[in-house]
């Protein structure tokens, strides 16, 4: 791991620093205390802090390597990090211009090269090099040494061809049409690689003014001659792949913008699948994702494979980037663990090296001559007419191919809209469940609500039923009451009738009083003119007899009047006597009458008591049964909800069931068409590779191979296919029969219940005319009573009026 230093514009704009490197205990911290959380250290086999020089990490890390390259090894240093760490710096650093001391900030790329020299030329050995310089931009390879396009325009000549990259049948890869420049001497390579360099695309971003925006891959190949014992020439063949990745970048903080976060989003990509890759290795995957970018193809013998790795992850202490930094880390530190199984090359003897370039000096002569003869390319009859031969076959197959891709397609469409209808009409057997749902919501409220009614109009009519009963008895006993009163009034008016005949006898008695005293006082006005007469006519005798005959006569009259006024009063005394005994009977027998109404009035009060709690009980009999009703038809409800819901789920499950199958058939159709794909390539790079070298009867062996391969695996395919559309098949009539079971099932509990609440709302109609009779009928004898009561209590009055 390398930490760079802060910048001098950090240093200037006092960046803080979070990382902390102890290069002597191989730890790196990076410092959270900052931000309030716990610091986290990593270790690594070797650390570099920022003070570090590029010799150091040459000779610590890489040294080694370039060693056992020249011992045949393949070996692989890249350098990964965020973008503006010092990946290139570190790789390539300040590039040599002309041949001479190394200087100090020289990277990895130009100390190796002198490295593969000094120690050839100190084992004073026979060698050949070659090397190859190749970008990966946005997945596409373009080569970094191939000669300039002599194309009059300068677009034309800035547009570098993109190569292909194959597999090589024995696990790697190869690209075709890179040039391989044969060099030696350093000086040689550094120029190659100063003008590859140049070439790369580099731009100016926030976070590096000139950050590469490709990843590369400088490789030299080196051949040693080695003499064995047997005085046999062997062939020593090493590789050194020197890659520079492209920066790890978040795009939001490297600024990227347009074309730039196109290319960050590509440059991510294929570092993610870089990540992905290690993390598979890390984990033991069973598939480890080699295939997903041209990177983790390239890199794929580096990376678990055969050859040996250097790993330099890069970092920048800067706190601005500690995110970055914490990824990079764990990164670094995942792939720590991933465990190559390095594998010398094997010697190739110098006389088939020498047949094998021999071969294609042969074949470079003929497309010489053929390009100088303005006629195309070189190819002898023999392989011309094989070449075509197979062209045909290839052609065929590829057009069996694409019939046979046409007719998967078709396939996978008319599954798809399958699957799309059957999907659709989930969408609405769940929109009716939904609107079943409702509905039944709706009834169960209505049901409650009517149930409600009911029993308010059930309460009603037992209250009025009451109320009804009452009145009969208040009715009844009035009545005797009246019956009563009736005997009282009669005997009230017999006892007036008499007091009233006292009462004319007085009258009369008085008006004979009155006549008696008219005439007395007539007969004494009378004896008084006689008086008067005889005073006049007669003598003092005569008037003195006769003043005391009047005298006589005038007590007597006195005497008379006394009499009468005491036989008057006596008669008054006994007449009122009379009145006095017949009031006290009459207000007795009216204390009488009130006493029974009180003990009536009472025994009213017990029998209404008693009717309460009758009606108490009633009532909550009543509430008992309609409970027990409104039990039963929840109870009705629930299952069928539950029923219902069953029948939903059991669809849904049918419904994703057959998604699965349907996904797991799309995914197993485009995994085997990739796999078939793949496989077709391998074969196809395989027969090209032996059709070039010529091995004809390999060739129709492939062939054959091949034609049995296709066959096989269309059959197989077929099968599958018609394996799976049986299935969906049989899937598609259970999931319509419990679809039609559902259907069904819903409609009878729908008419179930629209009958029981339609019979419900019969007898409520029932009910309640019924009860509008009764009520009628309550209201009118209500009527009766109040009119009843108010004449007896208008009778009452004037009872009581008359007899005071
Ligand atoms: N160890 C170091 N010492 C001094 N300067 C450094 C060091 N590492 C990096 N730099 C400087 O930091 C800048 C960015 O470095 P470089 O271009 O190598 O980053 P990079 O990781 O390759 O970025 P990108 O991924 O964008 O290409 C350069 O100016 C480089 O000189």
């Amino acid at each position: 791991l390398r930490c760079r230093p802060l910048s001098v514009e950090e240093q200037k704009a006092n960046v803080q620093s979070a990382v902390s490197c102890n290069d002597t205990k191989r730890e790196v911290t990076v410092l959270n205390s900052l931000f309030k959380q716990a610091d986290k250290t990593f270790t690594f086999d070797t650390v570099f802090g920022p003070k570090s020089q590029q010799r150091a990490i040459y000779d610590h890390a890489v040294a080694p390597i370039v060693d056992d390259v020249l011992e045949g090894y393949n070996c692989t240093v890249f350098a990964f990090g965020q973008t503006g760490t010092g990946k290139t710096y570190t790789m390539e650093g300040e590039m040599m211009q002309q041949v001479g001391e190394l200087p100090t900030s020289a990277g990895v790329m130009p100390r190796a090269v002198r490295h593969i020299f000094d120690i050839l030329e100190a084992q004073k050995a026979d060698y050949s090099m070659k090397v190859t310089f190749l970008e990966l931009y946005n997945e596409e390879i373009t080569d970094l040494l191939a000669s300039e396009d002599q194309s009059r325009f300068l677009e034309d000549r800035h547009k570098r061809p993109t190569l292909s990259l194959m597999e090589d049948g024995k696990g790697g890869s190869v690209i075709r049409g890179l040039e391989e420049i044969v060099v030696y001497s350093p000086g040689e390579i550094y120029s190659l690689l100063q003008h590859g360099s140049t070439r790369r695309r580099t731009a100016d971003t926030a976070l590096n003014m000139q950050s590469s925006r490709s990843h590369s891959v400088f490789s030299i190949y080196i051949h040693v001659k080695v003499t064995t014992t047997g005085n046999r020439e062997l062939i020593k063949c090493g590789r050194l792949n020197l890659v520079d990745l492209a920066g790890s970048e978040s795009i939001a903080r490297s600024g990227a913008k347009e074309v730039r976060a196109r290319e960050a989003g590509e440059l991510n990509k294929s570092l993610l699948t870089l990540g992905r890759v290690i993390t598979a290795l890390v984990e033991d995957s069973v598939h480890v994702p080699y295939r997903d970018s041209k990177l983790t193809r390239l890199l794929r013998e580096s990376l678990g494979g055969k050859a040996k790795t250097c790993i330099i992850a890069t970092v920048t202490p800067s706190v601005h980037c500690l995110e970055e930094t914490l990824v990079t880390l764990d990164y670094a530190y995942r792939a720590k663990s991933i465990r190559n199984k390095p594998e010398v090359n094997q010697k190739v003897c110098k006389s088939v090296m020498l047949k094998d370039l021999y071969k294609k000096m042969e074949k470079m002569k003929q497309d010489v001559k053929a390009a100088r003869e303005n006629n195309g390319i070189y190819i002898p009859d023999e392989t011309f007419v094989l070449e075509e031969a197979e062209k045909k076959i290839m052609r065929d197959k590829v057009e069996h191919m694409e019939l046979s891709m046409e007719k998967q397609s078709k396939e996978l469409e008319k599954y798809r809209s399958l699957y799309l209808a059957e999907q659709k009409h989930r969408l609405n057997l769940e929109g009716q469940n939904k609107e079943l749902k409702v509905t039944i919501e709706t009834c169960k409220r209505e049901f409650l609500d009517l149930q409600e009614a009911h029993s308010r109009a059930n309460m009603s009519l037992k209250e009025k039923d009451f109320i009804i009963s009452n009145l009969l008895h208040a009715e009844n006993v009035i009545l005797e009451r009246a019956k009563v009163l009736c005997g009282t009034v009669e005997t009230a008016s017999g006892d007036i009738a008499d007091l009233q005949n006292k009462l004319g006898r007085q009258s009369k008695t008085e008006v004979e009083n009155k006549g008696l005293l008219f005439n007395f006082r007539s007969q004494l006005d009378q004896s008084l003119g006689l008086l008067r007469n005889t005073v006049v006519r007669s003598s003092a005798n005569h008037l003195k007899r006769r003043i005391a005959k009047a005298k006589d006569m005038h007590t007597s009259g006195v005497q008379c009047m006394n009499e009468l006024v005491n036989t008057l009063r006596q008669r008054s005394i006994t007449d009122s006597e009379q009145m006095k005994l017949n009031i006290s009977s009459q207000a007795i027998a009216v204390d009488n009458f009130l006493a029974v109404m009180v003990s009536e009035a009472e025994q009213v009060l017990t029998e209404v008591l008693r009717s309460t709690s009758e009606l108490k009980e009633l009532l909550a009999f009543s509430a008992e049964q309609q409970e027990l009703g409104l039990q039963k038809s929840l109870t009705s409800a629930q299952a069928m909800s539950k029923t219902s819901i069953d029948f939903f789920n059991d669809i849904s499950t049918h419904a994703s069931r057959l998604m699965k199958l349907m996904k797991q058939s799309q995914r197993g159709c485009s995994s085997r068409l990739a796999e078939f794909e793949k496989g077709f390539e391998e074969a196809a790079i395989r027969e090209e590779q032996a059709a070039l070298d010529k091995i004809a009867g390999i060739l129709a062996g492939l062939t054959a191979r091949k034609t049995t391969m296709v066959s096989e695996y269309v059959g197989q395919l077929n099968e599958r296919y018609s394996e799976e559309q049986e299935h969906l098949a049989l899937e598609m009539s259970s999931l319509q029969q419990v679809s039609d079971n559902g259907k069904k099932e819903a409609a009878s509990c729908a008419e179930k219940l629209k009958n029981q609440i339609l019979e419900d709302m019969s007898s409520h109609a029932n009910t309640k005319d019924k009860m509008g009779d009764v009520l009628q009928q309550c209201l009118k004898g209500s009527h009766h009573s109040v009119s009843y009561w108010s004449h007896t209590q208008s009778c009452l009055e004037h009872l009581n009026k008359s007899s005071v």
